[in-house]
């Protein structure tokens, strides 16, 4: 048998194992029957580069893959699967690269027809040929994934210029009055008692400066408050409200129709859109920018002017049913003036593609997101990818001094390059990125400081620990007796304990469905309790334990049938439902409908502005703030007793029960624990056998192969 033969006899032992997608598989035989002389190692490596989109890497790199092979498969741990390969006699993918290296693969994949090679990731590619991969360096991309990314780093870049380059020379791009008015706004944030500066005033300032600003920050750290104040400064200006010489209608349209309202003494508001990748997600940006607004001192024209309802990016975009592309694209661009994205960590390098396309080329968009959460569930880390290098922050001079002319604040002390530290650390850096994160550092803040979880939370101490892999940090947290946070060792998976707290915490939900309350009533106590899983297989995860969940609920009289259709039972939507309105993600709980004479619907919570309109109507209290669903038409739900950490991003719930899996395992890294404990907003519960799994856990980083260099 030729090499290759036994290439593509093994990928289907690979797929029938779970070792790779079918997908994959199959990508890699059209490949082969269209191009009879592709080497095995050509087909090894398109077949690796499509499993990697399965497992959120944009590309493959083959250095790694050669460091790694079989890291680059879904693998379990091979003494589980040590018996099934020796039976199999399945073939293991470092047997076809035994005498490959990374240039030796590079110069086959040159050579194949199959691929389109390239210098870096931004030379011009019109005049190639239309090929189905395309390598990089040592990266290999499936076309469209490469396409993708460099349509992010394009649009990225185009918004990296400062504002200044539309206004005239000497002139400062954001005047002193609204320097001023910035300090007004956050004149009532105390000042940090370690010195540092005000970071949330600083994030503002940068925002005000440029068209692209990304704001990290984890939970509670004030992402939204700034926000918000960002877009009062800017509907102020936009209005005319204090406007002097350099401010006000000016700014507005950027450099496609400078200076036409002003010519005309118009004054109108910003266009503003907020959204969020999730429908859960961005009700939550709507709840919280409408507290924060509530909270702003300004007048009332300029609150009024700011938009207290988000919506999710797909709707943003006009999604079509049945099609991947969007009604919104570079030849009909959104109509907009600003865009704020909130949870950009969720947001997958497809969808910022489209995103970044459809944007017009004046507006400002700024991204919000917590940096050490879990990448969005498609291949692609963007948001990772953009804060890589922004800590510590290194601003160029130039920006420092402005922003302290804007804001008050002294930067010199805390910026990495202030010293000779930069140079070094640049030159001692192999990592070209880190230099070329020079300018997209300036586009970049960290909010570090968490007004939610304070010095003597729980909570925050373990969310720390688990970011920084310090399991000293971790033991000391359980240590301290912290009254937020518990240990719960687990006896297996039947653990008594472990079943009482999940009654206990469904049992208010699960009461109120019986009493009959009102279905928003039902949702909002769905959220007060969550149990996390890690894994979607096996005894401590999603699958085995609702089954579980589900029987001892029954079994308690909480809920009247554990299959099926059944009062009581929450589920999460898992694709997109145009048609219904429904997004990935969607929670909602089946209740029977006092309308439809008792018979069961799912209700799913709708945003407030339309719950308005509808109680307006007078709505039965039953249904308002809710719309209900004929379980029938939910073509992909599943039952949510238990969810797993990745489908919970974007969510949160008073009381999260976390509870791991046995022993390592790959999906379980750094940045599923802390997004896991972070879901928590006043209690968290940890449960498994064993600690050591946890602070393993902790050690465990994802990092997902890109190229994404601006
Ligand atoms: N500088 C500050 N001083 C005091 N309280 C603040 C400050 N900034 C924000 N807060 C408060 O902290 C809470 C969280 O703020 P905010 O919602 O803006 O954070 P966030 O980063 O958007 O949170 P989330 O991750 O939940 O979206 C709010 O109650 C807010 O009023």
């Amino acid at each position: 048998m030729t090499p290759r033969d036994a290439l593509l006899t093994t990928l289907g032992f690979w797929v029938e194992l779970g070792w790779l997608r079918r997908v994959d598989a199959h990508l890699v035989r059209f490949m082969a029957r269209h191009v009879a002389d592709a080497p095995a190692s050509v087909l090894l490596a398109a077949a690796l580069a499509s499993h990697q989109l399965g497992r959120g890497h944009v590309c493959l790199s083959l250095s790694r893959a050669l460091a790694e092979p079989r890291a680059t498969l879904s693998l379990p741990p091979l003494e589980h699967t040590q018996a099934q390969i020796n039976e199999a006699s399945v073939t293991l993918p470092e047997a076809f690269l035994a005498d490959v290296t990374v240039e030796s693969w590079g110069e086959a994949l040159a050579a194949s027809s199959l691929v389109t090679v390239l210098a870096q990731a931004d030379a011009p590619a019109g005049h190639l040929p239309l090929r189905p991969l395309v390598l990089v360096g040592e990266r290999l991309y499936l076309r469209r994934y490469w396409q993708a990314e460099r349509a992010v780093a394009a649009g990225l870049r185009a918004r990296m210029g400062p504002e200044s380059e539309s206004s005239p020379e000497g002139k400062h791009v954001v005047s002193d009055a609204l320097g001023a008015r910035l300090r007004e706004l956050f004149a009532t944030n105390q000042p940090d008692p370690h010195g540092e500066p005000d970071w949330q005033k600083l994030a503002c300032a940068l925002a005000l400066r440029q068209r692209l600003t990304v704001i990290s920050g984890g939970p509670g750290t004030g992402k939204t408050t700034t926000v918000t104040r960002l877009l009062a400064l800017l509907q102020a200006q936009a209005l005319g409200e204090g406007a002097d010489d350099n401010d006000g209608a000016s700014h507005h349209g950027g450099d496609d129709d400078k200076g036409e309202s002003a010519d005309q003494g118009e004054r109108r508001p910003l266009e503003i859109r907020l959204v969020a990748p999730t429908g859960k997600a961005a009700a939550r940006l709507s709840e919280s920018i409408r507290g924060a607004v509530a909270k702003l001192g300004v007048s009332e024209t300029v609150r009024a002017a700011i938009p207290r309802e988000a919506s999710t990016v797909h709707r943003l975009l006009g999604a079509r049913p049945d099609s991947r592309h969007f009604r919104h694209h570079a030849g009909n661009p959104l109509a907009l003036d600003l865009l704020v994205v909130d949870e950009v960590s969720m947001v997958d390098l497809d969808l910022m593609a489209a995103l970044l396309g459809a944007l017009p080329a004046h507006a400002r968009l700024i991204l919000l997101g917590d940096k050490d959460q879990l990448a969005s569930v498609e291949a692609g880390a963007v948001l990772g990818d953009l804060c890589e290098h922004a800590l510590p922050p290194r601003y160029s001079p130039a920006l420092c001094a402005d922003l302290t002319r804007l804001t008050g604040e002294s930067l010199q002390a805390v910026m990495a390059n202030s010293d000779a530290s930069l140079v070094s650390s640049l030159e001692s850096s192999q990592d070209e990125s880190a230099a070329a994160q020079g300018r997209l550092g300036d586009h970049v803040v960290v909010l570090q400081k968490s007004y939610r979880f304070a010095a003597d939370s729980g909570i925050g101490a373990l969310a720390r620990a688990s970011n920084d892999g310090d399991r000293q940090a971790l033991r000391a947290a359980w240590k301290t007796g912290f009254s937020d946070i518990a240990w719960l060792s687990l006896n297996g998976p039947e653990d008594r304990a472990l079943e009482q707290l999940i009654v206990n915490g469904y049992r208010p939900a699960l009461e109120a469905v019986r009493d009959r309350r009102p279905a928003r009533e039902v949702i909002d106590l769905l959220l007060e309790f969550q149990l996390l899983c890690a894994l979607r297989k096996g005894p401590y995860g999603v699958d085995g334990l609702n089954a579980r969940v589900a029987r001892v609920l029954m079994r308690r009289g909480l809920i009247g049938d554990e299959r099926g259709w059944y009062a009581g039972r929450p589920v999460m939507v898992t694709r997109n439902d145009r048609a219904l309105g429904l997004y990935n993600g969607d929670v909602g709980i089946t209740l029977p409908d006092p309308a439809a004479g008792g018979r069961l619907r799912v209700f799913f919570p709708i945003e407030e502005e339309t719950a308005g309109e509808a109680s307006a109507l007078e709505v039965p209290s039953f249904h308002r703030g809710v719309r209900a669903v004929l379980p029938s038409r939910l073509e992909a739900v599943e039952t949510v007793f238990a969810m797993t950490v990745h489908k919970s991003q974007g969510s949160e719930f008073r009381h999260v029960l976390f509870v791991l899996p046995e022993g390592a395992n790959p999906i379980l890294t750094r940045e599923l624990v802390y997004t896991g404990i972070t879901r928590a907003k006043s209690r968290v519960t940890l449960a498994g056998t064993r600690r050591e799994t946890l602070e393993g856990a902790i050690e465990r980083r994802v990092v997902r192969a890109s190229g994404l260099v601006l």
